[in-house]
């Protein structure tokens, strides 16, 4: 693993932002941890990063305990943070050269080719860079070392449509030799390279797994019922935000394993006339996740 944190707890005066987070992201990854706004992903990163310290729990990246992180660890780390705080005196060329010369594996061609890539003013005041311009130069600073393992806090956040599909295209282009551990709200944008998914909610990891399984285990099923009646209960446990209107009953199962199996289980419930599952995209299983989490709180 390149990641392992066991019992992670933080706590910020009195508000627990991660409760009991134990998170494997394997080599080669491209690991997505997601959830809604407060969910506790920064603070995770943050205390991945030993940017913050832990109140409890231990976590080891690329081997060593976070805590004992020290600047030859993050030769082989790369971060970017929209929330990242930079020297803002400092123009696009003399900010790389000051990182150039904090890297003993620092690539100069690579990073040539990210500054065309990504269009970068180099005689630019890092103050006067729009939030794109920003985030790729955080991006091209993250990436010129070729990191074993690269955080990305919110790299697309705020970002065009062109920025965030350039952005995208440097990161695809660097998951073959990096580790990448990605905290984002766009989730349309990073499906197509994530392989692996964790989602937070209230400081709490609700899962973690491999997209694949995450999909094949996720449907969205719609029911024609013989008759109108109420959900019975109890439903299974596996069968999030049931509704029924009419003839018609609507829920997502999370334990999907064929059509035959699920079709059993509906017609034990319900007279079903026709039984009718669909595949989901990461934003609706995240979106449903997040919903039947706030649903199962508030009874
Ligand atoms: N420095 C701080 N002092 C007090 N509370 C904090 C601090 N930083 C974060 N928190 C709280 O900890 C919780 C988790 O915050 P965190 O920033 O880790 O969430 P997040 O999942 O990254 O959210 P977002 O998606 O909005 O960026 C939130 O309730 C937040 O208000």
């Amino acid at each position: 693993m390149v990641i392992e944190s066991h019992g992670l707890a933080k706590t910020y005066r009195g508000c627990e932002a991660v409760r009991d987070v134990s998170v494997r992201v394997p080599e080669g990854s491209v690991f997505a941890l997601l959830g809604p706004n407060g969910a506790g992903k920064t603070t995770t990163l943050r205390t991945i990063l030993n940017i913050l310290q832990p109140d409890r729990g231990e976590i080891y990246v690329l081997g060593t305990r976070s805590t004992l992180l020290a600047s030859r660890h993050f030769e082989h780390i790369g971060y970017a943070s929209e929330s990242q705080r930079l020297p803002e005196r400092l123009d696009v060329a003399r900010y790389l050269g000051y990182l150039r010369s904090l890297y003993s594996n620092w690539d100069v061609a690579l990073e040539e080719a990210l500054l065309r890539q990504f269009d970068l003013p180099s005689e630019r005041r890092l103050k006067d860079l729009s939030h794109g311009m920003r985030m790729k130069l955080l991006l091209v600073g993250a990436l010129a070392f070729r990191p074993k393992l690269l955080v990305l806090d919110e790299p697309l956040s705020g970002l065009d449509p062109l920025v965030r599909d350039e952005v995208v295209n440097g990161l695809l282009q660097q998951a073959q030799d990096t580790t990448i551990l990605i905290s984002s709200h766009e989730l349309t944008e990073i499906e197509s390279f994530t392989t692996h998914v964790a989602f937070m909610q209230d400081g709490r990891l609700l899962i973690q797994e491999q997209i694949e399984t995450l999909r094949e285990r996720f449907r969205n099923v719609n029911v024609r019922l013989a008759a109108q009646q109420s959900l019975p209960a109890p439903l299974p446990t596996g069968w999030l935000l049931p509704q029924v209107a009419g003839h018609q009953l609507q829920f997502i199962t999370s334990d999907y394993r064929d059509d035959q199996q699920l079709h059993a289980s509906v017609r034990e419930h319900f007279g079903a006339v026709s039984v009718y599952a669909e595949p989901m995209n990461l934003r609706s299983i995240a979106n449903a996740l997040m919903q039947d989490h706030n649903r199962r709180k508030a009874q």
